[in-house]
């Protein structure tokens, strides 16, 4: 399965350019595992460092690509279209939306951050952005309640049958991907008895806001951080202890655009998400280096432009995936070395990577080798990021 990361903002704060920006990656033709159909959904990549060169081989990705001992990844980026604004007019959040964001598994709210646009994405100046972030968490949170609240209607009419809540809450929950289990250890977690007809109404809420902080975990992505409006709303909302809860990641989805563009044009040398490039043209337009020139001022300021910085922390930060690499232990690569890498569960095992690999597997799995040691790991290990393993089996 290929992890989703649910782009979400209201209009005009620059999701399209950072859709775009994202997608737009010059992977050989053919590489790509699915074909694009829906235009929203598309392929983003996420960096790291090939295990490859530290066994002396020379990878040869199936998908993605390697640039200089840098691994991209892919993941997939959905353009999470039509957030409605003006809730206090009692619009509230539109069903297709919610659908769509069902099919997540980590958000990144894009906020304009320079506070040019009002939230129903008009020309403004001053908008404070943090009414954005509060706006969505807390539609959110009431599309949360409103499901919790069903869930206890239902326990309340059947505790006649002698039924766990969390089992009559789990399946009132279950499009947020949320189990039974996961559900009981949130209520505990946040000191509430595991009974539903005692809660008062903050604490509905309260649990209503913890299970979406897990099934709904989000970054920020502050965009239009190139104009010096957005730089002091940075200054002032990153160091406000309301938002503690959430990262935050400086963005530029214009400047990756346009390195972007530049590098198809081969006007630049770009290796997205670092912090500097390359100019490989004599005679560009006056007009096009300047803006090449502020854009690299930028890049050097922020460490990049954000783009692939904000789709890492969610990917790594937020949702805590690990990336591994399926190895030989021997050296006999029978396909090309280091084809694979795959993303999983910070918590997955040495037997979930196996059955990542090969879901046929059955109870044929016998053990891992950590292939940098020839160390046997077993079924239960928890793999770190990083690790090369081979999957030994009764199947070989
Ligand atoms: N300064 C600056 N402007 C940006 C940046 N990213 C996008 N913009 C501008 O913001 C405006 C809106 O960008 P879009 O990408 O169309 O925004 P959107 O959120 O997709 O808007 P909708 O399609 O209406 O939902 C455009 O004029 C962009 O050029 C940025 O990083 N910096």
């Amino acid at each position: 399965m290929s992890y989703r990361i649910g782009l979400v903002g209201k209009p005009s704060v620059g999701k399209s350019t950072l859709f775009n920006a994202a997608t737009m990656n010059d992977v050989p033709e053919g590489a790509y595992p699915f074909t694009t159909i829906d235009p929203s959904v598309g392929e983003a990549y996420v960096r790291t460092p090939c295990a490859a060169p530290e066994f002396d081989e020379t990878c040869q990705p199936s998908v993605g690509v390697c640039e200089d001992g840098t691994r991209f990844v892919p993941v997939k980026l959905v353009d999470v279209a039509g957030l409605v604004p003006g809730a206090h007019e009692g619009r509230g959040l539109g069903n297709q939306f919610l659908t769509d964001l069902n099919e997540t598994d980590v958000l990144i709210h894009v906020v304009d951050f320079s506070g040019t646009t009002d939230s129903e994405g008009e020309a403004t100046e001053g908008h404070d952005p943090r009414e954005d972030i509060d706006f969505l968490e807390d539609e959110l949170d009431a599309w949360y309640l409103d499901i919790l609240e069903k869930g206890v209607r239902r326990y309340a009419d059947k505790q006649v049958e002698d039924i766990d809540p969390e089992d009559v809450l789990g399946e009132q929950l279950s499009a947020f991907g949320i189990s039974p289990a996961a559900i009981k250890q949130t209520i505990l977690a946040i000191d509430l008895p595991v009974a539903p007809l005692e809660w008062d109404g903050a604490e509905k809420e309260a649990l209503a806001r913890e299970i979406r902080k897990r099934t709904k975990p989000m970054t920020i992505a502050a965009n239009k951080m190139d104009t010096p409006a957005a730089q002091d709303n940075w200054d002032e909302i990153t160091t406000d202890p309301a938002y503690e809860h959430l990262e935050f990641v400086p963005v530029s989805a214009h400047a990756e655009k346009a390195l972007k563009n530049a590098k198809e044009q081969g006007v630049v040398e770009y290796t997205p998400g670092e912090r500097d490039f390359a100019i490989t043209t004599e005679d560009l337009p006056a007009e096009q280096e300047a803006g090449l020139e502020q854009i690299r001022e930028f890049v050097d300021e922020f460490d990049g432009t954000g783009v692939q910085q904000v789709l890492e922390t969610a990917t790594f930060d937020v949702l805590d995936l690990k990336a591994v690499f399926p190895g030989t232990a021997s050296g006999n690569w029978t396909k090309g070395p280091f084809r694979d890498c795959f993303l999983l569960p910070a918590d997955a095992t040495a037997e979930d990577f196996a059955y990542h690999l090969h879901s046929d597997i059955g109870d044929g799995f016998l053990h891992g080798i950590d292939c940098r040691d020839d160390r046997q790991v077993g079924a239960d290990t928890v793999l770190d990021h990083r690790d090369v393993l081979e999957v030994v089996s009764t199947n070989q």
